[in-house]
């Protein structure tokens, strides 16, 4: 069965890594990847464009491609975006048998063990790795004890389990961030070729980092 994945973050705003780590995890796990804006991202300040903001760079951002799609259900719900209740909700959609991929970066899976009810993201997806300059060093206890048993070394090790592995994509470590754009914008510089360019071609869609 093709795996589902999602990539979820703030966006603030969506930048050319996000969308090339996802779409290159989409050529290698033969997966259907869709991004998903968090509504209150926890654990983070809070974001300075405003969800609506966010979701016009996703779309510009994602037009003229179908390898990538959006999926906006995490603005829908009211409250802080435990990424469990995402999980959750997901696999009630697609059946207990289809894998179902949790992707993160290498600095969002350092942080994992003190996500909300973070054990029970395992029983519902694997969680894919991407690698991100910078953040190879060692696991906290918890975490590495917990994904220890769970580490499979290719694609085809999780195919055909819906859930429970941990898996490094080899995929284009690429080192920047949303916070190096909004810093670009704010001295007023152009981040051309770091973001797509239908989000530069509308000037709306920056203002909100503009100063
Ligand atoms: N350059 C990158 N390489 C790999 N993964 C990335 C990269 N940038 C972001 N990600 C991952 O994408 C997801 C969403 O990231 P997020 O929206 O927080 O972007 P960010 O660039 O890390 O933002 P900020 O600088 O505001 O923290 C996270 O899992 C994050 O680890
Ligand atoms: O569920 C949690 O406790 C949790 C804690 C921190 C981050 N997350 C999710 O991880 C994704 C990346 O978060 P961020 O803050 O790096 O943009 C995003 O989808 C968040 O909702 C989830």
């Amino acid at each position: 069965m093709r795996p589902l994945a999602i990539l979820g973050g703030t966006f603030d705003p969506v930048h050319n890594a996000h969308l090339r780590v996802a779409w290159e995890a989409a050529e290698l796990l033969d997966a259907e990847v869709r991004l998903l804006p968090a509504n209150v991202p926890p654990h983070r300040a809070q974001p300075l464009a405003s969800p609506e903001q966010r979701v016009a760079l996703l779309r510009a951002a994602l037009r003229g491609q179908d390898r990538l799609a959006l999926d906006l259900r995490e603005l829908q719900r009211a409250g802080p975006s435990w990424s469990i209740d995402t999980l959750v909700e997901l696999r009630r959609e697609i059946g207990p048998q289809r894998p179902l991929l949790l992707l993160v970066g290498a600095d969002a899976f350092a942080g994992l063990s003190t996500w909300h009810r973070w054990r029970e993201l395992f029983e519902q997806a694997h969680v894919g790795v991407l690698p991100r300059p910078g953040y190879a060093g060692p696991l906290d206890d918890a975490l590495e004890r917990e994904t220890r048993g769970r580490r499979v070394d290719g694609v085809d090790g999780l195919r055909g389990r819906p859930a429970g592995g941990v898996l490094e994509i080899d995929v284009t470590p690429l080192d920047f961030s949303a916070s190096r754009i909004r810093a670009l914008l704010a001295e007023g510089r152009e981040p051309r070729y770091l973001v797509p360019d239908a989000v530069l071609a509308d000037p709306g869609l920056l203002a909100p980092y503009r100063t």
